[in-house]
């Protein structure tokens, strides 16, 4: 008989349970729908004011026996479960995201293949300088079979008295230069207005650790049919340089590959941080391919090759690095660039430790 009656109760609470279960869903399937909509109006998904006026209605309707504050403890646990529902509902959906896209983004400009598998050597001088400069690095990579080609025009600096770039002129050369030795060229570009220009010069876009979260750059470079390598912020978050990827890619433009290039910390022995788990966080989390920056994450030439090692060895899509004629006269980041034989021995270097296979060119499709 005892039994009987606790039998009949808990078959009422299983009732009730699954009443609360039917109700919490269909409460979760509108926050859904709620949290999509003020996607579209721009609002921010928590709102403190709201959850606020929930608690008070609930506690000025609570008979009991809870008492109020377990109320409010319990459905704070809704509304927080309501929230990572609706930030779960935005990350599946991010257009870089793996859970939209799981095949690896191969981004092909002149036959080379950006994110194919095969990790490629992103090299040049950090300033464009002159054309014999420039000429005499794009020879090198020619003689070494290295396609890519990198070379700052426009260069944001910390002093507005340092060199700050031979701006459309270096761009200029870079067309030719890339135009004479087929090489893929790459360039950062630093204002919206600039881009349509540029893109009838160079081949792939950079936009800078600075200009990370410049969400108008973001978006311009977004409606440009055109490559963009899209540096990490100097003290972004892996999340906040997702979204800045998404920014290009929500204005039509899926050509995005991403470049880990360190980021500030209080670390003093090298010029950043170089967070090698960012590739391997990104190559999950994204289809997109993802680079390293060694010169600018260490600023220190006797740490390229480790690092350039680290970056293949983690899953990288291939090494940025920085090789000028002669770095003591460089005109930026003189004592971090290699001269040519050093960068030689560096491509050697990685040859040998069989990480990096040389650069692979696509079949003529
Ligand atoms: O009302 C909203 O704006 C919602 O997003 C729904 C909801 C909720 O669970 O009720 C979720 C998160 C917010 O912080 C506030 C309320």
């Amino acid at each position: 008989m005892a039994h009987d009656v606790i039998d009949t109760m808990r078959k009422q609470i299983d009732e009730i349970n699954l009443q609360i279960l039917d109700l919490i869903n269909k409460r979760a399937t509108l926050v859904q729908e709620l949290g999509k909509e003020k996607e579209k109006q721009g609002s921010n998904r928590f709102d403190p004011e709201r959850e606020r006026q929930m608690l008070n209605l609930l506690v000025e309707n609570n008979k009991g026996p809870f008492n109020d504050n377990t109320v409010r403890h319990l459905f704070k646990q809704i509304f927080q479960v309501s929230l990572d529902l609706q930030n779960d509902d935005k990350k599946k959906v991010l257009l870089v995201s793996r859970k939209k896209q799981a095949e690896d983004t191969v981004i092909t400009v002149k036959g080379v293949e950006f994110g194919a598998g095969n990790p490629i050597l992103i090299a040049g001088p950090c300033s464009v300088e002159s054309y014999e400069q420039v000429k005499a690095v794009a020879e090198n990579h020619v003689k070494r079979g290295l396609r890519t080609l990198r070379g700052g025009a426009y260069k944001p600096r910390t002093s507005p008295y340092d060199f700050q770039g031979l701006g459309e002129e270096g761009l200029q050369i870079l067309k030719r230069i890339g135009d004479e030795y087929n090489l893929v060229t790459i360039s950062e570009i630093v204002t919206p207005a600039d881009l349509e220009m540029a893109s009838n010069y160079i081949d792939v876009i950079q936009i800078g650790a600075r200009n990370m979260q410049n969400f108008e750059l973001l978006k311009a470079a977004g409606r440009l049919n055109k490559p963009i390598l899209l540096k990490r912020g100097l003290s972004a978050t892996i999340e906040e340089f997702i979204y800045a990827a998404e920014y290009i890619l929500s204005e039509g433009n899926t050509q995005v590959m991403l470049c880990e290039r360190g980021i500030r910390t209080y670390e003093k022995a090298t010029r950043n941080t170089l967070d090698i788990s960012a590739v391997p966080l990104l190559k999950q989390e994204t289809h997109l391919p993802v680079f390293v920056d060694v010169t600018h994450s260490t600023g220190r030439r006797d740490l390229l090759l480790p690092t350039a090692k680290a970056g293949i060895a983690v899953g990288s899509d291939g090494i940025m690095v920085e090789v000028h004629p002669d770095p003591d006269v460089a005109l930026s980041d003189a004592k971090q660039q290699l001269n040519i034989p050093d960068f030689n021995q560096f491509v050697d270097a990685l040859l040998a430790s069989g990480l990096y296979k040389g650069e692979v060119v696509a079949a003529r499709g």
